[in-house]
């Protein structure tokens, strides 16, 4: 256990007492490249969409198929615009942002501590690794002991040669089935939390049957399960009596796609992209069954569409939007500041 970070959440500026969190998102992604996630072929109607200029006339089609369109992938040089809306999220009573981004999608520890410098915004970095295939062949190649001593010199010294720490382990990328490498990742992530007693955040493949079977693997290895936030499930789980049984193995649970409102999924197209007032209505299922204590939220920016620059919902739509959702249906602002502040919260204080 790391003992100075012992009761303290540590975000790019340095360590703060958990009650300076206040409203917290707990997945985005301030600075990124998604380039991983595209999809090699356009739709056939529309052959050009590639070499397309982002505006107004190719919105809707960049909004249908936002991983075909090779510019949206980045926000690699929309920092002015990752500024502002983040000051816009302050202004409307957002506080603190995990960023998630990992090595595999361009994570870049210097630009958050920018970032959080000039809005006020908390920001918590990230440490680990995304999806196999995204990974260079030295990742691959590591032994697990290299792993660990990788992530906890992340958060104990400082991420790629400098002295900003992280204060999370993830988003830690897996795919379905996991591959070998991801399995390593997940021992080594369940061995860095075992001395750090740090919180872990997990994106699971797209296969109901990924988010169980990962957090086997990290109980195997030791993880601690209720420190860890199992992501998207909004993507992932569709039937409540699945989620019920998935809920019993005790970690957080994530929906983090708010703000996304196209039902066509591109990268699993027999599955449906459920709509905002649907991941309420799983949230519901789940705060009514007891678990009000084990949900968080967040929008997962991770592409220029979701910008308000873009014409997207951006970081405050939770915010602005999705709450008073929340309320007209039945969930409490008890249960919502549950979701933004106290869970948000008990999970990134270091134990
Ligand atoms: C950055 C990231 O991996 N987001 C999740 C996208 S997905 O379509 O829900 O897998």
């Amino acid at each position: 256990m790391a003992a100075d970070l012992k009761g303290k959440v540590q975000t790019v500026l340095g360590c703060i007492d958990p009650s300076q969190l206040g409203r917290t998102l707990t997945h985005e992604h301030l600075w990124c490249d998604t380039t991983p996630l595209g999809m090699p072929t356009c739709p056939s109607f529309l052959p050009n969409l590639k070499s397309l200029p982002f505006n107004m006339q190719n919105l809707g089609f960049i909004r249908q198929f936002p991983y075909s369109y090779t510019p949206n992938l980045t926000l690699h040089g929309e920092e002015q615009h990752v500024i502002e809306e983040l000051k816009f999220f302050k202004q409307h009573g957002g506080s603190s942002m995990v960023e998630c981004t990992t090595l595999g999608i361009s994570n870049n520890v210097g630009m958050l501590k920018t970032m959080a410098e000039k809005t006020g915004v908390n920001i918590i970095a990230g440490a680990g690794y995304y999806v196999d295939s995204s990974l260079p062949p030295e990742v691959h190649g590591a032994t697990q002991e290299q792993l660990v001593s990788t992530m906890v010199q992340d958060i104990t010294q400082g991420a790629a040669g400098t002295s900003i720490r992280c204060g999370v382990i993830g988003e830690i990328g897996t795919s379905w089935p996991i591959t070998a490498t991801e399995k390593k990742v997940l021992q080594a992530t369940a061995a860095a939390q075992t001395q750090l007693g740090c919180p872990v955040i997990i994106h699971p493949g797209r296969n109901k049957e990924a988010p169980a079977e990962v957090i086997r693997i990290l109980a195997e290895a030791g993880g601690d399960i209720s420190r860890t936030v199992m992501s998207h499930l909004d993507r992932t789980i569709y039937d409540k009596g699945e989620l019920s049984e998935f809920a019993k193995l005790g970690s957080y649970l994530e929906w983090d796609l708010f703000g996304i409102e196209v039902s066509y999924y591109e990268q699993v197209t027999n599955l449906d992209m459920p709509s905002d007032a649907q991941r309420i209505q799983m949230i519901k299922h789940v705060l009514d069954n007891g678990y009000e204590d084990r949900v968080v939220i967040a929008h997962d920016v991770h592409t220029k569409h979701r910008l308000m620059h873009y014409g997207g919902h951006g970081y405050s739509h939770i915010l602005l939007n999705v709450v008073p959702m929340m309320l007209a249906r039945g969930i409490s602002q008890d249960q919502v500041d549950k979701m933004l502040i106290h869970n948000p919260r008990n999970w990134l204080t270091f134990k």
